[in-house]
């Protein structure tokens, strides 16, 4: 079986507002994040894993931050283009693991609604996708609460003929992506 691997890494500084967006989750907090798009570090962490994996560049050069179509948009269109191109290649999810570092807010609550999104997104069972979360024990800027930063890794398999014919659950990563983003295969 064809295998790759990819990992990807996203850091954006708190700002003014009053929620981060992780994983498509609105999660409560005494800052926002400064960013062009909705700061997702989650998923723009995955993207780049996605990327990498795939030897396709970064979220940057197929999402680029000067570009007023990505200005305050949902990350989820991001995550869905990345996953549409591995699937494009053949490829499906095998799983993800993501770390988020920050003192502040508290993740663990909101864990299980990321993984949710996720799985969905990449077309994976919530099983497939890990969320954690870490404090920096108070060191460094997410120690002192300067900012959020997210560490993504993830393995694709090529997808076999056999695999499109069982289970009968698996997953139709092409009808998945259309239903959630219709021009994402364009
Ligand atoms: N922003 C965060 C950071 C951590 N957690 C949870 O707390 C546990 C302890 O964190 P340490 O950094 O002290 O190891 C960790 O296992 C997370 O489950 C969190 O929810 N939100
Ligand atoms: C996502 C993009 C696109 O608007 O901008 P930001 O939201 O600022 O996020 P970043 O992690 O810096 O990635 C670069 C860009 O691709």
């Amino acid at each position: 079986m064809t295998l790759r691997i990819g990992q990807g890494i996203d850091v954006h500084a708190f700002g003014p507002g009053d929620h981060v967006t992780l994983a498509g989750v609105r999660v409560p907090h005494t800052h926002g994040v400064v960013a062009h798009s909705d700061g997702d570090v989650v998923i723009h962490a995955l993207c780049d894993a996605l990327l990498g994996a795939l030897a396709l560049g970064d979220i940057g050069h197929h999402f680029p931050p000067t570009d007023p179509r990505w200005k305050d948009v949902d990350s989820r269109h991001f995550l869905l283009r990345c996953m549409a191109l591995a699937i494009e290649r053949g490829y499906a999810l095998s799983n993800a693991d993501v770390t988020v570092v920050c003192e502040r807010p508290k993740l663990a609550p909101h864990v299980e609604a990321m993984r949710g999104n996720l799985a969905a997104d990449l077309g994976c069972t919530v099983g497939d996708v890990s969320v954690k979360a870490t404090t920096s024990e108070k060191l460094g800027f997410t120690g002192r609460g300067e900012g959020i930063a997210a560490f993504a890794i993830v393995l694709l398999h090529k997808r076999t003929a056999a695999a499109t014919v069982a289970p009968p659950d698996a997953p139709d990563l092409q009808a998945l992506v259309r239903r959630l983003e219709p021009d994402a295969l364009e």
